[in-house]
Order: structure tokens, then C-alpha cells, then sequence
């Protein structure tokens, strides 16, 4: 059987406890020989939002995922200029791992959007698409996907849906806490709540 690869990418402003679980939900799931954590540059869906440095947002998720032999950090959006579209990113991992089927692993609020990507067509053409449920998403809509997706790769999805705890904890949250002045521990990693305080990141 091909070696699997999962893809997980997200702006992680911060990584959070949420990323983690579905990291790890998604190796054991879908049986991935190792998840790839990719953070974007300059994510397409959220050019006009101040976002903290990219290598700041790199640094985070190298520190929380460290230790953890399944999970590695990829940098290859940080080091291509413009937005991170997925499509670029499938195509370049596509070289770099000619013998791994790739999986993109996607929030399902995120996979019903997919349409609305650059390319694609380029995507599905590249990679599985594996969705795991949001606790703000009861139920998954698979018809907005049925023009993109052949009738075998809608079958794929739908049935290696990543089930996962509900975990009510968002990028957003943190930030809004931060910038409160309130506590973020177990929230994120214990490394990545040092960072943040010791940066004074998300003061506002
Ligand atoms: N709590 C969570 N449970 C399941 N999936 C999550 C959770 N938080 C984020 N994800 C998924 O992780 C990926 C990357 O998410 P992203 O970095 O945008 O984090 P976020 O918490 O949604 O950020 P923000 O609040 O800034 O929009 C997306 O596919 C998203 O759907
Ligand atoms: O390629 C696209 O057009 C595209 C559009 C929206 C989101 N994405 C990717 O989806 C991931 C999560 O995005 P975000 O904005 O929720 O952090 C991240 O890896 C983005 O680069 C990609």
C-alpha cells in the first residue's frame, strides 16, 4: 500500500489545542504515516486581516508539535512568495513525495467552501480530501462539492469523515483573550502559552 500523507494547513494565529486533536485524529483515522502541519503565509480568504509574522506563526507550531513522532512542520508556503494557495502547495508536495497519496485534511466548514478555492479542480485532482466535523458544524453538506468531486472521490470523503471531541476553541478565542489580558493555559500548548506571553503577542 502507498504511504500516506496528511496535509494540515491553517494560518495558526495561534496553533491550538483544536489543530492538535484533529492532528492526531487524523493519523489514527486515516492511518497517515505522518501528518505535514503547513502554515500559510498569506492564507487566500484572509489577505485583508492583520495576521502576526509568518515566521512568529512557523515558530509556534514547530514548538507545539515537537515531540510528537507522527506530526512534522512543513515551511514550504513560507518560502513561496504570494497568497498560499493549496493548489501550488498539492502540485510542489506532489515532487517532493512522488510515492505518498496525499490527503488534505480540512475543517468541515472549510471543505464545503472548496469550490470557492483557487483551482480546485487541481486539488481534488491531487489529493484526497478528508473533512472533520467543527463543533459549530451539526451536519455536513456534501452537495455544494458534487460538480468538483468525481462520484468516487465524494464516496472517499464521505465515508473517512475524521470524528473528532467537540473542541470549542478557535484562533479568534485566543487572540480575543490575549488581548484581554486573560489566561490562554491548556488552551495551547504549554510552550506556546511562554511564547505568546514573552513576545506579548496579541496585546492589541
Ligand atoms: N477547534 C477545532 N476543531 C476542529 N478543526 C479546527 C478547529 N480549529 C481549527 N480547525 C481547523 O484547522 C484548520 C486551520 O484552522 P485555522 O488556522 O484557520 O484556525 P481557526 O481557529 O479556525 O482560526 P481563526 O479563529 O483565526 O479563523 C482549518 O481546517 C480549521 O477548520
Ligand atoms: O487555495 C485556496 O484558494 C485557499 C483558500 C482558503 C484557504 N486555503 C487554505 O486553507 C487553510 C486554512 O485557511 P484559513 O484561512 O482558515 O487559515 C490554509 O492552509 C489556507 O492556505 C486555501
Amino acid at each position: 500500500m502507498r504511504q500516506r500523507l496528511g496535509i494540515l494547513g491553517g494560518s495558526f494565529d495561534p496553533i491550538h489545542l483544536g489543530h492538535l486533536i484533529l492532528g492526531e485524529r487524523a493519523v489514527e483515522s486515516l492511518s497517515l504515516d505522518r501528518l505535514l502541519f503547513v502554515p500559510a503565509s498569506i492564507p487566500p480568504h484572509k489577505q485583508d486581516e492583520h495576521l502576526s509574522a509568518a515566521d512568529q506563526r512557523l515558530e509556534l507550531v514547530q514548538l507545539a508539535v515537537a515531540g510528537n513522532p507522527n506530526f512534522e512542520v512543513s515551511d514550504i508556503e513560507m518560502k513561496r512568495g504570494g497568497p498560499s494557495y493549496t493548489a501550488d502547495t498539492l502540485e510542489a508536495l506532489t515532487e517532493d513525495f512522488p510515492k505518498h497519496e496525499l490527503v488534505l485534511i480540512l475543517g468541515a466548514d472549510m471543505v464545503m467552501n472548496l469550490p470557492t478555492w483557487h483551482r480546485p479542480e487541481q486539488i481534488v485532482r491531487l489529493a484526497r480530501i478528508a473533512a472533520a466535523r467543527r463543533p459549530d458544524t451539526t451536519r455536513i453538506d456534501f452537495s455544494s462539492l458534487e460538480g468538483l468531486f468525481s462520484p468516487d472521490q465524494l464516496d472517499w470523503t464521505a465515508s473517512n469523515l475524521i470524528e473528532m471531541p467537540a473542541i470549542g476553541i478557535s484562533s479568534t478565542e485566543i487572540r480575543e483573550r490575549c488581548a484581554a489580558g486573560r489566561s490562554i493555559r491548556y488552551l495551547v500548548p504549554a510552550p506556546v502559552d511562554s511564547y505568546i506571553r514573552a513576545h506579548e503577542l496579541y496585546r492589541g
